[in-house]
C-alpha cells in the first residue's frame, strides 16, 4: 500500500491532487518553511522531534520525544509532517528509521486531551493532521522502517504499520495494535485498511472487532511486526536492515508499487461504493421515519 501511494504520488498527478486535499498537504509547510540539510552528517531539533540524520549513508533516524508516551497531538503531528517535508526534499536522504525516545512506549496513539471539548475548527485541523501523518508516511519516497521499542496501541501502531518494516523489542510487557474497540470507538476505515494491507483480511476483522493489543510474540506471529530483537537491540537492528532495503535499486521498488497500487485502487472504489450505500440506506431509514 505504501508503495502504490508512493507510485501514485509519482506518476498520477490527478491522484497527487485528491490526496493533497484529503490530507491537506501544505498544512504543516505553512507554519514553517523547510529547510536542506547540508552537512554530512546534521541533527536537528523541534521540541518534540529530534532527526539525526548520516548524509554518509543516506539514513536519518527520527527520535519522537514527547513525553509522557508521544501522545499523537495536533502539534506533535505537525512537529513530525514538518520533519518528514525537510527529509523528503533532500534527496540525499533515502531511508528512515522512527523510534522513541521515551521509555517503554513508541506511542500512544492519538492524543486523546487533544480530541475531547475542542473546538470543531480545532478537531478538523487535528484530524487533518492525523491523515497528513498517515499519507506522507505511506507516500515516502524513503524506505521507512519502524524501531518500536515500546507499546504502540491505536494511532501508534497505525504509525508503525505506515512504514515498510517494524522491528519490536521483545519485552512481553509492550504490547501493540488497535485497540480502538475496546476504547469505545470505530476505527477509520483508512485505520482498518492499513491494517489489512499488513496482516491480511481475517487477521484484521479478528483485531478490530474486539479491540485486540498482542505482545510482540503474537504480533510477529500474525505479521504484524517483522522481527523481534533484545530492547537494547532494537535501533543498530534497524539501521543494519535499512542498509539491505537501501540495496535493492530503487527501479523494483517502483515496479511492485504498480502491483500494489492497481490493489490499493480497487479498495478505494469498494470504499466509495460502500459509502454510497450506507448514505442512502441511511436516508431510507430516515424516509421510513418520517411516514
Ligand atoms: C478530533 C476529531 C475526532 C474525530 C474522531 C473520529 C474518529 C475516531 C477515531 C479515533 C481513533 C483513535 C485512535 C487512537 O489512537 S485513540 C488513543 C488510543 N490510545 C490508547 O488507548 C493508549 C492509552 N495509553 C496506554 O495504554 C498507556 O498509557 C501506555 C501507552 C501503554 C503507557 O503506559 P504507562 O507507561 O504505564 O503510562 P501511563 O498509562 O501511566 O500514562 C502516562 C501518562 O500519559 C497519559 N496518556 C497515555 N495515553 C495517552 C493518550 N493516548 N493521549 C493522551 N494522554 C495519554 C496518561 O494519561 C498519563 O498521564 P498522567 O501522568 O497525567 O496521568
Amino acid at each position: 500500500m505504501k508503495m502504490a501511494l508512493r507510485a501514485c504520488l509519482r506518476t498520477k498527478p490527478g491522484l497527487t491532487a485528491l490526496l493533497s486535499q484529503l490530507s491537506c498537504s501544505g498544512h504543516a509547510a505553512a507554519r514553517r518553511a523547510p529547510a536542506l540539510v547540508a552537512q554530512r552528517s546534521s541533527s536537528s531539533t523541534s521540541q518534540k522531534i529530534k532527526v539525526d540524520f548520516d548524509q554518509s549513508s543516506g539514513v536519518a533516524v527520527m527520535h519522537m520525544q514527547s513525553p509522557p508516551v508521544n501522545s499523537l497531538s495536533l502539534e506533535f503531528l505537525t512537529d513530525v509532517c514538518i520533519a518528514l517535508e525537510k527529509l523528503e526534499m533532500d534527496k540525499s536522504c533515502r531511508g528512515l528509521v522512527v523510534t522513541s525516545s521515551q521509555p517503554k512506549v513508541f506511542s500512544a496513539g492519538l492524543d486523546i486531551l487533544d480530541m475531547y471539548g475542542k473546538s470543531p475548527e480545532h478537531c478538523a485541523e487535528f484530524w487533518k493532521a492525523v491523515q497528513e501523518m498517515w499519507l506522507k508516511f505511506y507516500g515516502s519516497n524513503m524506505i521507512t522502517i519502524a524501531a518500536v521499542n515500546g507499546s504502540s496501541p491505536a494511532g501508534g501502531c497505525l504509525l508503525s504499520m505506515t512504514c515498510d518494516y517494524r522491528i519490536m523489542a521483545d519485552n512481553p510487557r509492550y504490547s501493540i495494535g488497535l485497540n480502538e474497540t475496546k476504547l469505545g470507538i470505530v476505527a477509520p476505515f483508512w485505520f482498518k485498511d492499513t491494517m489489512v494491507n499488513t496482516v491480511g483480511h481475517r487477521a484484521t476483522e479478528m483485531a478490530l472487532q474486539l479491540g485486540l493489543l498482542y505482545s510482540p510474540a503474537e504480533a510477529l506471529k500474525i505479521g504484524l511486526v517483522d522481527q523481534l530483537v533484545h530492547e537494547d537491540q532494537v535501533l543498530t537492528t534497524a539501521t543494519e536492515t535499512m542498509t539491505k532495503w537501501l540495496a535493492i535499486p530503487g527501479i523494483l521498488n517502483i515496479s511492485y508499487t504498480c502491483h500494489f497500487f492497481h490493489l490499493w485502487c480497487c479498495n478505494l472504489v469498494c470504499t466509495i461504493c460502500s459509502c454510497v450505500c450506507q448514505v442512502i440506506a441511511a436516508k431510507k431509514i430516515h424516509l421510513s421515519q418520517d411516514f
